[in-house]
């Protein structure tokens, strides 16, 4: 079985929490308030500005010059497609720029944690849940919508498009050839960032569903 096979069966758990997480149903019928999903928004600006950068660290890191020029191409696509994506919503509904929420604040400095102290197949392996689950979610919500007239179809759009879809796919294959190459122990810390990194998806979804804010 493929790292990715496993690694998948891992989350298996997390990723059926995700999906029937309030705020994603809410996301799907189009119920989601605008004040919600302006904090998403906010903290995803924040997420992705982090995010963007973990990627570029990944792509100097990485062993072979054909993952670098992978990595190096998702930091620009975070930068340039997504934070395009969110600089609309920023107009659109008049968000202001935020201080990193809890959730966020930890899952971006695990990232960047991981990218500097570990192995880079284990920060691969880290960063591998913001694309995989973010696919998974806007295809599953690609699915419902049944010609509702969604006021998030940009995102919907975004996250089950093909360029995000071919994104993905390669970011799997790169994490399933490197760790071929490893050895048990190695791939089995690989997973491990995998099941930390998706735990903190379901909290940045629940933070923004909460409206997180630091207790003091
Ligand atoms: C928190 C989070 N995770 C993943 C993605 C998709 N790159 C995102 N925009 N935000």
């Amino acid at each position: 079985m493929k790292w990715s096979e496993q690694a998948w069966q891992a989350i298996e758990s997390i990723y059926s929490k995700i999906i029937v997480h309030p705020f994603n149903q809410a996301l799907c019928n189009g119920s989601l308030t605008e004040e919600k999903f302006s904090f998403y928004i906010a903290q995803d600006a924040v997420y992705l500005a982090s995010f963007s950068r973990v990627l570029a660290m990944i792509a100097a890191k990485a062993h072979q010059s054909k993952q670098l020029l992978s990595f190096a191409q998702f930091a620009s696509t975070a930068v340039v497609v997504e934070q395009s994506l969110h600089g609309n919503y920023f107009e659109k509904l008049q968000i202001t720029a935020a201080q990193a929420a809890p959730a966020c604040f930890q899952y971006t400095n695990y990232l960047q944690a991981t990218v500097a102290f570990e192995p880079v197949e284990t920060a691969m392996a880290a960063v591998l849940p913001c694309f995989w689950i973010y696919r998974e979610v806007g295809l599953h919500i690609y699915r419902q919508q049944n010609g509702i007239n969604n006021p998030y179809k940009n995102w919907i759009d975004t996250y089950a498009g093909e360029a995000f879809d071919a994104a993905v796919t390669e970011a799997i294959a790169i994490c399933d050839a490197v760790a071929a190459t490893l050895t048990p122990q190695q791939q089995a810390h690989m997973q491990q960032a995998f099941v930390t990194a998706s735990r903190m998806e379901w909290l940045f979804w629940n933070s923004a569903w909460q409206m997180e804010q630091w207790a003091v």
